[in-house]
């Protein structure tokens, strides 16, 4: 299924999110006994803790990953663990620290992404060559198309084997930083897209209705066997008919 809303307000878009991701957990801990999200930084933090905050369903039996991160100490006010802990963690909501699958940045670079590759897989209690399948990845956007961090001309958009890989020339800083690749992103239930801001207009325009030809990331996200949504405000779809 491939969908796509525009919605006209804050309240609106949480409220939106919140169907979704809950539609989506009831689901999978009904199927397998756990909700596998994957979560993105930037300005995606601000709505996705708000959904988490409002009495989502079944957040004791949510395992919560990030689709990308910085690398960085937590403390950090770049580091997206740090912002879902000092949103959520700490009383604020019943989520505890053990739920979040993160990265371990005493490691090397390398070391990092490859351990943070050895955690999801034993998260997923995957078997040899299994593929973890995520039961949602919840995207952003840059203005300039990229994803999780994977950005334009990046030889990172060409890798196939690696499900996470370490990127140390990102052109939006922090430069090094941890992500998920696009077989790992492409093997998901479901794909969602939050897109706000007039900053990312110009690129939605090119990109919605889908256009043959592939300038950007988010472009080359396309679940082989899931759904694709997305939700954009006002002032990101301003320029759609
Ligand atoms: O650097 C990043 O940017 C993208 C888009 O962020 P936004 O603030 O423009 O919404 C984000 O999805 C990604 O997780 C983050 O690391």
């Amino acid at each position: 299924m491939n969908s796509f809303t525009i919605i006209e307000s804050k309240d609106e878009l949480v409220t939106k999110l919140k169907k979704e991701i809950e539609k989506r957990a009831e689901n999978a801990i009904q199927d397998h006994g756990e909700f596998r999200v994957g979560l993105s930084g930037g300005s995606l933090v601000e709505y996705v803790s708000d959904v988490i905050r409002s009495s989502v369903i079944g957040l004791t039996n949510w395992k919560i990953f990030f689709c990308d991160e910085r690398f960085v100490e937590e403390s950090e006010r770049n580091s997206t663990y740090g912002c879902y802990k000092r949103a959520l963690l700490d009383g604020q909501t019943i989520l505890n620290e053990e739920q979040f699958i993160k990265i371990d940045t005493k490691l090397s670079l390398d070391d990092c992404a490859r351990d943070y590759e050895t955690r999801i897989l034993r998260a997923f209690n995957c078997s040899d060559g299994q593929m973890p399948k995520f039961d949602l990845l919840i995207l952003g956007m840059g203005p300039d198309g990229h994803t999780c961090s994977l950005f334009p001309e990046h030889i990172l958009l060409e890798e196939r084997r690696r499900l996470i890989a370490a990127i140390d020339d990102s052109p939006k800083p922090p430069s090094e930083r941890i992500t998920m690749t696009l077989p790992l992103i492409n093997n998901a239930s479901c794909c969602l897209f939050v897109i706000t801001g007039e900053s990312k207009a110009a690129t939605i325009e090119q990109i919605i209705p889908k256009s043959a030809d592939i300038r950007y990331p988010v472009q080359l996200v396309k679940p082989v066997r899931g759904d694709l949504l997305w939700i954009l405000d006002a002032d990101a779809a301003k320029f759609l008919k």
